[in-house]
């Protein structure tokens, strides 16, 4: 309250926040004040309160919650924005396993690595989870990358123990059981605050039975996220259904090996039934929409508004290079867009708002990773994980039209101040 003093080292921001919470998609808190202790744990949020030292911001400037990227394959940056011509099957086969498997060199890892991670820090992304490739040491490098540059993230070492078109691109089942475990235990050893190993079966495709057996078993043992994908494409589907006979369905392959759990997060979803979104919210596992993925690779559309009607945990994903941009703002926009599609084939579908998805991709994200207690929002007690956006920065890519006194009648914008316009506009759609 505003009679207990400041603990030492604890600082006080005042100015324009705004962040999602459970009940109200999009919060706009105008001359706020937030404390942060030393720990830079948020302490109070958006009371009045007696402190001396403000970080005070400018009228132009806000600060929103870090952004978190559920779905991102690191080695694949190299060729974002190139090879979008084929559907996924032939794509993973042409493009894909063939760039993954060079990460077996260290310097090409680095290289590609270090770049990813400074590009999705500097387009926001705070919290991001990444697929490497099947290279332990290229996976623990990475991890070393994102800690070196204080982006909070999940490292996933690939899985994949089945792979009949690229053969030198697979593992051996007890190697890929023997580096996962190695992976997982080189990574914690090193202690770092804000990066955990996820452990990764590729897909079912990729994998045998065993391999999904003994993986669901080491996430049990060790309380680990996991992550894969799911129903992405219609052909996808179809061959999983052929590949695992005995099973109800692609959802029911991960549930009966143990790989569906609260810290699950299953990519695209794209073709799930009612029954399989079902299994997702029994079981507490999360879907990663990838817009910018589904449309590349013309997989699918994922329908948003039945997945929040099944209460099924949901976060926005890159999935760079199935997506070409890394830009979180970019997935944004094409969820967005994806949902426009949903409602021009059908004008009785309810179109996702701009609030509703900028919560998808902040607290949306941070609950589908099971992160929620440390980021997704301004909550006393989770980390001050923010961002801090200058709408009208020098040389910034929009443009506010600037009038110091507006006009009662005329649409005037003032760029002095930071208008629900400036935000939706500015910070997400208009570059
Ligand atoms: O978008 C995708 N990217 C991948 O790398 C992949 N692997 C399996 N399924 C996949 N989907
Ligand atoms: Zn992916």
């Amino acid at each position: 309250g505003c009679s207990r003093p400041l603990p030492s080292g604890a600082f006080v921001y005042r100015g324009t926040f705004v962040h999602s919470t459970q009940q109200t998609a999009l919060q706009i808190l105008k001359d706020a004040l937030l404390g942060v202790d030393a720990q830079g744990k948020v302490l109070i949020s958006f009371i009045c309160h007696k402190a001396v030292f403000f970080g005070l911001l400018h009228s132009s400037e806000f600060f929103m919650p870090g952004l978190v990227d559920t779905h991102i394959h690191a080695s694949q940056y190299s060729y974002a924005g190139t090879a979008l011509d084929m559907p996924l099957l032939q794509w993973l086969n042409a493009y894909t396993f063939p760039v993954e498997s060079c990460f077996k060199d260290l310097e090409f890892a680095r290289k590609v690595y270090t770049q990813i991670v400074r590009r999705t820090l500097r387009n926001g992304t705070t919290t991001a989870c990444y697929f490497a490739t099947i290279h332990t040491e290229a996976s623990l490098l990475l991890g070393q990358i994102a800690n070196d540059f204080g982006q909070r993230a999940l490292v996933g070492k690939v899985c994949m123990d089945r792979n009949d078109c690229v053969k030198h691109y697979k593992e051996t089942l007890q190697d890929s059981q023997d580096e996962t475990c190695r992976f997982i235990k080189e990574l914690l050893e090193k202690k770092y605050p804000l990066v955990k190993p996820v452990v990764t079966p590729r897909f079912a495709p990729s994998c045998t039975g065993a391999l999904l057996e003994q993986l669901g078993e080491i996430a049990k043992n060790n309380n680990l996220h996991i992550q894969s994908h799911i129903s992405e494409t219609h052909e996808e589907v179809k061959l999983v259904k052929e590949l695992f006979p005995e099973s109800e369905s692609y959802t029911d392959v991960y549930r009966k090996h143990n790989l569906l759990t609260d810290k699950t997060v299953m990519a695209h979803g794209c073709h799930l039934s009612d029954e399989e979104l079902a299994l997702f919210r029994e079981t507490g596992a999360s879907l990663s929409h990838c817009p910018n993925s589904n449309f590349s690779l013309c997989s699918g559309v994922l329908n948003v508004r039945n997945v929040l009607k099944h209460k099924v945990k949901l976060g926005l994903g890159t999935d760079v290079a199935g997506g070409y941009s890394a830009s979180m703002l970019d997935a944004v926009r094409r969820a967005l867009d994806a949902s426009k599609v949903l409602t021009i084939q059908d004008p009785k579908y309810k179109t996702l708002s701009f609030e509703e998805v900028f919560r998808i991709a902040t607290l949306g994200g941070s609950q589908a990773l099971s992160l929620d207690d440390q980021t997704g929002n301004f909550e006393v007690g989770k980390d001050f994980d923010a961002l801090r956006i200058n709408v009208a920065a020098e040389g910034g890519p929009i443009d506010l039209i600037q009038d110091e006194e507006p006009k009662v009648g005329l649409n005037c914008r003032c760029a002095c101040e930071v208008s629900q316009q400036a935000i939706k506009y500015g910070a997400f759609l208009g570059f």
